[in-house]
This record gives C-alpha cells, structure tokens and sequence, in this order.
C-alpha cells in the first residue's frame, strides 16, 4: 500500500469501526451499484469515522505558518510583532484537556457532537480555520467520503494473516504534509 493511501486507510486497521462502516454503506445503498454525492449525507457513522482519522493523522500537520501582524499574547505568552507563529493541529487533536482517551481511534466520540472540521471548533482543525483556512475542503473531503464508500461497499477489506494492528508503523517525516517513514 503507499504511504498516502495507508494515511486515509487508517481506519481498516480498527476492525470494528471498519465493519461498522461497511454494514452501513451497504445497508444504505442495497443492490444499487455505487456510491454518490447524494447518498454520502445519511452514513452517520462513516463521517465519524472520517473526523477521527483527521482527528489522529493531520494531514497538515502544523498547517500553514503565520507571522504576527503586531505583538499579542497567547495562553499567557507574549508574542512580539513579526513572530513566526505554527499552529500544531496534531497535537491539538490529541490533547487530553480536549479528547477523552485521546490516543484511541473511536469514531463514536462524534456521533451525536457538533464537533466539525469546518474550523469554528479549534480542538479539530485539519483544515486549518479564519482567513487562510483550506480552500479546497469541500472537494477533500467529498473525495475520500467517495472513494472510502465505494471501497468499503465494493470489496472486503481485511489484513494479511501476517500482519497485525500493532505492527503497522505509523511514523511520520517531519514536514509540511504527513509521510510515513516507509
Ligand atoms: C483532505 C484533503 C485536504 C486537507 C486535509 C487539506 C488541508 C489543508 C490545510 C491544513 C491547509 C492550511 C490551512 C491553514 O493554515 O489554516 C490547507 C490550505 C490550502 N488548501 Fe487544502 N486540504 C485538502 C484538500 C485540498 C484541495 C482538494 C485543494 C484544492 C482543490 C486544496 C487547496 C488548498 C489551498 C489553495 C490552500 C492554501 C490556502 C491559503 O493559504 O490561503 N486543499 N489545506
């Protein structure tokens, strides 16, 4: 698999969050054939699925910088005029005074919360948030929403017999988007 599909792909190595996503994809869309625009709106549990993989793997993980236009402060710390300023979406997504047991993939901390990608809850900003936020969110995401759905409703997905959820290495290269090493 490369390295930008297993970033999407996260979710498969979660077992029952993946069968989850399938019975209700296949629920939804019967004998129908594929999956479309307009029928992505009603998989509830696939859009908490999709919020906590960027929840877990920013794709942009610092996003872009800033620079201060003038000398503020923030959380108590004063920030000069002309100060280069990142924002560490990765690490917001996995503070634990915002995510209760942070580190675990559960899609259903969404379910029934209001909490969305659109940048006004700043604890998920995968997209980034204000002026320069991420232009091409929409299209983002109704690309992996299509792509995922279609997947999941097509094919089974499942492990090699080898492999298993502790031994995949999610360790990432340091720079502006999420590579893994291998
Ligand atoms: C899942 C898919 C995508 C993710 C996670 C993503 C994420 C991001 C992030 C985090 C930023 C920085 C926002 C900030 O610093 O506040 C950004 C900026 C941007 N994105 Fe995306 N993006 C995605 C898809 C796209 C697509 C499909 C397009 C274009 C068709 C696009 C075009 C841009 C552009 C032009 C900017 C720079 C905006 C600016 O600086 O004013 N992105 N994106």
């Amino acid at each position: 698999m490369r390295p930008s599909t297993r970033d999407v792909f996260i979710a498969p190595t979660d077992t029952t969050a993946t069968t989850k996503t399938q019975a209700e994809v296949r629920d939804l869309i019967g004998k129908k054939g594929f999956v479309n625009e307009d029928d992505v709106h009603n998989f509830t549990y696939l859009k908490a699925v999709i919020k906590e993989t960027f929840r877990l793997q920013a794709i942009a993980p610092l996003l872009v910088p800033r620079e201060t236009f003038r000398k503020c402060s923030i959380g108590g710390y004063e920030v000069p005029t002309k100060t280069l300023v990142n924002v560490n979406a990765w690490a917001i997504g996995r503070d634990p005074e915002a995510w209760e047991n942070p580190e675990e993939f559960y899609p259903e901390r969404f379910i029934g919360s209001s909490i969305d990608f659109k940048g006004l809850n700043f604890r998920l900003i995968p997209f980034g948030a204000g002026i320069r936020v991420c232009p091409g969110m929409h299209m983002g995401v109704a690309a992996v929403e299509l792509a995922l759905t279609n997947l999941l409703y097509k094919f089974d997905w499942e492990m090699l017999p080898e492999m298993n959820k502790e031994g995949i290495d999610f360790d990432v290269v340091p720079g502006l988007t999420t590579h893994t090493k291998k």
